[in-house]
Protein backbone atom coordinates (compact mmCIF):
# COMPACT_ATOMS: atom_id res chain seq x y z
CA UNK A 1 0.00 0.00 0.00
CA UNK A 2 1.75 3.03 -1.04
CA UNK A 3 1.11 6.39 0.73
CA UNK A 4 1.12 9.80 -0.18
CA UNK A 5 4.15 11.52 -0.09
CA UNK A 6 4.00 13.89 2.85
CA UNK A 7 1.92 15.38 5.64
CA UNK A 8 1.39 18.58 3.38
CA UNK A 9 -0.04 16.28 0.55
CA UNK A 10 -2.47 14.54 3.41
CA UNK A 11 -4.11 17.65 4.60
CA UNK A 12 -4.26 18.53 0.93
CA UNK A 13 -6.23 15.62 -0.48
CA UNK A 14 -8.21 15.32 2.79
CA UNK A 15 -9.00 19.34 2.48
CA UNK A 16 -10.06 19.18 -1.12
CA UNK A 17 -12.11 15.76 -0.39
CA UNK A 18 -13.98 17.22 2.70
CA UNK A 19 -13.99 21.14 3.39
CA UNK A 20 -16.31 20.62 6.57
CA UNK A 21 -15.43 17.44 7.86
CA UNK A 22 -16.60 16.99 11.75
CA UNK A 23 -13.88 15.31 12.83
CA UNK A 24 -11.25 16.55 10.87
CA UNK A 25 -11.39 20.01 9.57
CA UNK A 26 -9.46 23.08 11.39
CA UNK A 27 -11.96 25.98 10.24
CA UNK A 28 -15.21 23.77 11.74
CA UNK A 29 -15.82 25.94 15.28
CA UNK A 30 -18.11 22.73 16.14
CA UNK A 31 -15.78 20.04 14.69
CA UNK A 32 -13.82 17.85 16.65
CA UNK A 33 -10.20 19.47 14.61
CA UNK A 34 -8.23 16.50 15.16
CA UNK A 35 -5.32 17.03 13.07
CA UNK A 36 -4.66 13.13 11.49
CA UNK A 37 -0.83 12.81 10.07
CA UNK A 38 0.88 9.61 8.56
CA UNK A 39 2.49 7.93 11.18
CA UNK A 40 6.87 7.63 10.41
CA UNK A 41 6.84 4.46 8.26
CA UNK A 42 4.16 6.10 6.67
CA UNK A 43 1.93 2.62 7.10
CA UNK A 44 -1.27 4.39 8.40
CA UNK A 45 -2.24 7.48 9.89
CA UNK A 46 -2.07 8.82 13.68
CA UNK A 47 -3.58 11.97 15.92
CA UNK A 48 -3.62 13.23 19.50
CA UNK A 49 -6.76 13.73 20.87
CA UNK A 50 -6.85 16.07 24.28
CA UNK A 51 -9.45 14.71 25.93
CA UNK A 52 -10.89 17.75 26.76
CA UNK A 53 -13.97 17.59 29.30
CA UNK A 54 -16.37 18.93 26.43
CA UNK A 55 -16.17 15.77 25.41
CA UNK A 56 -17.36 14.09 28.32
CA UNK A 57 -20.72 11.58 28.85
CA UNK A 58 -20.07 11.03 32.25
CA UNK A 59 -17.73 13.00 34.50
CA UNK A 60 -14.45 12.49 33.56
CA UNK A 61 -15.06 9.98 31.59
CA UNK A 62 -14.79 10.53 27.54
CA UNK A 63 -18.23 9.60 25.45
CA UNK A 64 -17.97 6.49 23.68
CA UNK A 65 -20.15 8.24 20.53
CA UNK A 66 -17.06 10.87 20.18
CA UNK A 67 -14.13 7.96 20.40
CA UNK A 68 -16.43 6.42 17.72
CA UNK A 69 -16.38 9.49 15.53
CA UNK A 70 -11.98 9.72 16.03
CA UNK A 71 -11.70 6.12 14.77
CA UNK A 72 -13.93 6.58 12.03
CA UNK A 73 -12.05 9.65 11.04
CA UNK A 74 -8.92 8.23 11.39
CA UNK A 75 -9.98 5.28 9.26
CA UNK A 76 -11.07 7.59 6.65
CA UNK A 77 -8.03 9.52 6.22
CA UNK A 78 -5.86 6.45 6.46
CA UNK A 79 -7.80 5.68 3.10
CA UNK A 80 -7.39 8.90 2.08
CA UNK A 81 -3.65 8.60 2.50
CA UNK A 82 -3.40 5.54 0.61
CA UNK A 83 -5.53 7.64 -2.26
CA UNK A 84 -8.84 5.89 -1.80
CA UNK A 85 -11.66 7.58 -1.49
CA UNK A 86 -14.38 5.61 0.20
CA UNK A 87 -17.55 5.82 2.79
CA UNK A 88 -18.03 3.49 6.27
CA UNK A 89 -20.28 1.01 5.42
CA UNK A 90 -19.41 -0.64 9.12
CA UNK A 91 -17.75 0.53 11.91
CA UNK A 92 -17.17 -1.97 15.47
CA UNK A 93 -15.84 -0.11 18.72
CA UNK A 94 -14.37 -2.12 21.61
CA UNK A 95 -13.99 0.30 24.71
CA UNK A 96 -11.59 -1.52 27.17
CA UNK A 97 -11.00 0.97 29.29
CA UNK A 98 -12.95 4.42 30.30
CA UNK A 99 -10.63 7.20 28.06
CA UNK A 100 -10.04 10.12 30.97
CA UNK A 101 -10.38 13.64 30.28
CA UNK A 102 -7.73 16.03 31.11
CA UNK A 103 -5.05 13.51 29.32
CA UNK A 104 -3.61 13.37 26.04
CA UNK A 105 -4.69 9.88 23.63
CA UNK A 106 -3.01 8.98 20.84
CA UNK A 107 -5.68 7.49 17.91
CA UNK A 108 -3.59 5.24 15.45
CA UNK A 109 -5.29 3.71 12.08
CA UNK A 110 -3.81 1.32 9.55
CA UNK A 111 -5.32 -1.03 6.35
CA UNK A 112 -5.71 -4.53 7.11
CA UNK A 113 -7.49 -5.73 3.86
CA UNK A 114 -8.24 -4.97 0.37
CA UNK A 115 -10.86 -6.39 -1.35
CA UNK A 116 -12.06 -3.85 -3.45
CA UNK A 117 -14.60 -2.13 -3.10
CA UNK A 118 -14.04 -3.28 0.49
CA UNK A 119 -11.20 -2.13 2.64
CA UNK A 120 -10.79 -3.46 6.16
CA UNK A 121 -9.13 -1.27 8.17
CA UNK A 122 -8.25 -1.34 12.31
CA UNK A 123 -7.56 1.38 14.74
CA UNK A 124 -6.59 2.19 18.36
CA UNK A 125 -5.92 4.54 21.17
CA UNK A 126 -3.72 4.59 24.07
CA UNK A 127 -3.56 6.96 27.01
CA UNK A 128 -1.17 6.85 29.70
CA UNK A 129 0.59 3.75 27.64
CA UNK A 130 -2.55 1.58 27.75
CA UNK A 131 -4.47 0.68 24.68
CA UNK A 132 -7.79 1.45 25.80
CA UNK A 133 -10.21 1.55 22.62
CA UNK A 134 -10.15 -0.39 19.42
CA UNK A 135 -11.89 -0.13 16.75
CA UNK A 136 -12.55 -1.93 13.07
CA UNK A 137 -14.30 -1.04 9.99
CA UNK A 138 -15.23 -1.84 6.41
CA UNK A 139 -14.60 0.95 3.76
CA UNK A 140 -16.85 1.18 0.52
CA UNK A 141 -14.83 2.51 -2.00
CA UNK A 142 -16.56 5.32 -3.92
CA UNK A 143 -14.13 7.12 -6.41
CA UNK A 144 -16.64 9.47 -7.20
CA UNK A 145 -15.83 11.58 -4.03
CA UNK A 146 -12.22 12.94 -5.16
CA UNK A 147 -13.84 15.47 -7.20
CA UNK A 148 -16.80 16.35 -4.71
C1 LIG B 1 -12.04 13.33 5.83
C2 LIG B 1 -12.46 12.66 7.08
C3 LIG B 1 -12.80 11.19 6.94
C4 LIG B 1 -14.23 11.05 6.76
C5 LIG B 1 -14.66 9.66 7.04
C6 LIG B 1 -16.16 9.72 7.18
C7 LIG B 1 -16.73 8.44 6.76
C8 LIG B 1 -18.23 8.55 6.81
O1 LIG B 1 -18.79 8.99 7.77
S1 LIG B 1 -19.07 8.10 5.41
C9 LIG B 1 -20.76 8.34 5.92
C10 LIG B 1 -21.39 7.10 6.46
N1 LIG B 1 -21.53 6.08 5.45
C11 LIG B 1 -22.47 6.18 4.47
O2 LIG B 1 -23.19 7.17 4.37
C12 LIG B 1 -22.56 5.04 3.51
C13 LIG B 1 -24.01 4.77 3.22
N2 LIG B 1 -24.12 3.58 2.35
C14 LIG B 1 -24.14 3.72 1.01
O3 LIG B 1 -24.08 4.81 0.46
C15 LIG B 1 -24.29 2.45 0.22
O4 LIG B 1 -24.52 1.37 1.10
C16 LIG B 1 -23.06 2.13 -0.67
C17 LIG B 1 -22.97 3.16 -1.80
C18 LIG B 1 -21.77 2.10 0.12
C19 LIG B 1 -23.24 0.79 -1.30
O5 LIG B 1 -24.52 0.76 -1.80
P1 LIG B 1 -24.93 -0.19 -3.03
O6 LIG B 1 -24.14 0.18 -4.22
O7 LIG B 1 -26.41 -0.19 -3.10
O8 LIG B 1 -24.37 -1.56 -2.57
P2 LIG B 1 -24.99 -2.61 -1.52
O9 LIG B 1 -26.01 -3.41 -2.28
O10 LIG B 1 -25.41 -1.96 -0.26
O11 LIG B 1 -23.72 -3.47 -1.23
C20 LIG B 1 -23.03 -4.05 -2.32
C21 LIG B 1 -22.20 -5.15 -1.79
O12 LIG B 1 -21.11 -4.59 -1.07
C22 LIG B 1 -20.80 -5.47 0.02
N3 LIG B 1 -21.01 -4.76 1.28
C23 LIG B 1 -21.58 -3.55 1.49
N4 LIG B 1 -21.54 -3.23 2.80
C24 LIG B 1 -20.97 -4.26 3.42
C25 LIG B 1 -20.62 -4.53 4.76
N5 LIG B 1 -20.83 -3.65 5.73
N6 LIG B 1 -20.00 -5.70 5.03
C26 LIG B 1 -19.74 -6.59 4.06
N7 LIG B 1 -20.03 -6.38 2.78
C27 LIG B 1 -20.63 -5.24 2.46
C28 LIG B 1 -21.73 -6.66 -0.10
O13 LIG B 1 -21.12 -7.63 -0.92
C29 LIG B 1 -22.90 -6.06 -0.82
O14 LIG B 1 -23.65 -6.99 -1.49
P3 LIG B 1 -24.79 -7.83 -0.66
O15 LIG B 1 -25.60 -6.81 0.09
O16 LIG B 1 -25.53 -8.54 -1.74
O17 LIG B 1 -24.04 -8.72 0.26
Amino acid sequence: MKPVNSDTELLQTRKHIHPNCIVCNKANPKGLNINYVLTEDGSGVTAVFDCDEQYEGYPGIIHGGVIASIFDGAMGNCMFAHGHSAVTVELTTRFRHPVQTGKCARITARITRVSRPLFLLEAELIQDCQVKATARAKFYEQPELQGS
